[in-house]
């Protein structure tokens, strides 16, 4: 999506680590320290001065513990994780030592001789003080919460996630049950939220709004969200008022339909500023599901992410395994599944459809005419995956 249309990050700040979780990095994670910080020892057995045997001396070194300095041709019991002495050259596992209490001595039962430094993580293996260990825009996952509280963070400088409400249209939608009466049930109230969220997006309301141009300005003009994102009514039928609400809003079209299938209706909207003057956008997701879809994966996502202050996730280039059918002059997005082999087509893709999406693990990017099998084809990838 170019810039211009989706706007700068949002600012950013310090969080606590579990508060940053699933917001993006806004500068990149240096090192605050060497990795590991000392000298440790990787086994459990003794921390040994020279080639051996070896006098054995001392209580044994705990992890937690400063160690004094081991005199040449020494040994001391270490346990993993410990800080090696200053004067040893390895340690000896404890299954490849043999020790003579009677005479205090240790001797050398591995199966090659020692050789200097093994068993010893040394200072600075994994990084050095200040090394770039991820790169600004990495999506803060429970492992990155991991890798900062190893190299000394307690805070990360984040960006604030996009805050999103979600409007879903249609009074046709039922909440729950069998469709009856020429109603259908809503799927995008189930399908979008836990989605979205898990594209960092921050939900601060969802519900449904009758097909009433009236609610629907009401709820468009007076949301706090970054992101308003609307389902249905992108289309011309007799009750679809988006276009109308937005005019009458003072919103501004920067995207008015797609040439892609499904979706071709989707569209960005920038909405008037909230009155302390954060900018407002909103995304037209339409109504039939796999649409819906399509719009979210190709418009609201990379929006979100480029708020977010996360990186540009390309496509994924593959092979196709079987023809994936175009559309004579749009591109098509189809729900495939992915494998060591390549990239499948799916059956049940009809844009008003969800059975295909549901075995999917991405979308191909079909171009005009399709494409053959054998030929590369880009995938984007779905959640849950
Ligand atoms: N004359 C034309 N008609 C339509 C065109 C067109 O180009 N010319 N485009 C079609 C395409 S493509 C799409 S996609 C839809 C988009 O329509 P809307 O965004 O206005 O959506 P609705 O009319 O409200 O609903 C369409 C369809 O989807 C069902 N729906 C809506 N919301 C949900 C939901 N939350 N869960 C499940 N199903 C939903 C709705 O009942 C309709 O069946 O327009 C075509 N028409
Ligand atoms: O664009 Mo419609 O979205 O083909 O179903």
């Amino acid at each position: 999506m170019a810039g211009s249309c989706a706007g700068r990050p949002l600012p950013a700040g310090p969080r606590s680590l579990a508060d940053a979780l699933g917001h993006a990095l806004a500068e990149p994670l240096l090192a605050l320290t060497d990795l590991p910080s000392f000298d440790t020892a990787a086994m459990d057995g003794w921390a040994v001065a020279g080639p051996g045997p070896w006098r054995l001396g001392g209580a044994g070194l705990l992890a937690g513990e400063e160690p004094g300095p081991l005199g040449r041709d020494t040994a001391v019991p270490i346990a993993t994780g410990a800080p090696v002495p200053p004067g040893a050259t390895a340690v000896l596992r404890r299954e490849h030592g043999e020790a003579d209490p009677a005479r205090d001595l240790l001797y050398d039962r591995s199966p090659g001789p020692v050789c200097e430094g093994q068993d010893i993580r040394p200072r600075g293996q994994e990084c050095r003080s200040g090394e770039p260990l991820l790169p600004a825009g990495t999506t803060v996952t429970e492992r990155v919460l991991g890798l900062a509280a190893a190299a000394g963070y307690d805070r990360l400088t984040v960006h604030r996630r996009p805050s999103v409400e979600l409007l879903v249209l249609g009074d046709e939608l039922l909440d729950r049950g069998v469709p009856r009466g020429g109603r259908v049930r809503d799927a995008l109230g189930p399908l979008l939220p836990p989605w979205l969220r898990g594209r960092g997006a921050e939900l601060i309301g969802h519900r449904r709004v009758p097909d009433d141009p009236g609610p629907l300005g009401e709820a468009v003009r007076s949301s706090p969200a970054d992101v308003v994102i609307t389902t249905g009514s992108t289309a011309a039928g007799p009750v679809d008022f988006l276009h109308d609400t937005l005019r009458s809003v003072g919103a501004r079209l920067l995207i008015d339909s797609v040439a892609v299938r499904p979706g071709h209706p989707m569209l960005l909207a920038e909405l008037p500023a909230t009155s302390d003057g954060r900018a407002r956008r909103l995304v037209g997701l339409p109504g039939n599901p796999l649409a819906a879809v399509a719009g979210l994966v190709t418009l609201a996502e990379p929006l979100l992410r480029r708020l977010g202050g996360r990186r540009e996730a390309g496509p994924v280039r593959l092979t196709a395994t079987a023809a994936l059918p175009g559309h004579p002059h749009d591109t098509r997005l189809l729900p495939v599944f992915t494998s060591g082999q390549g990239v499948a087509p799916l059956p049940f893709d009809g844009p008003a459809m969800l059975r295909g999406l549901a075995l999917a693990d991405a979308l191909a990017v079909v171009p005009p005419g399709g494409v053959t099998a054998g030929a590369a084809v880009d995938v984007l990838e779905l959640p849950g995956r």
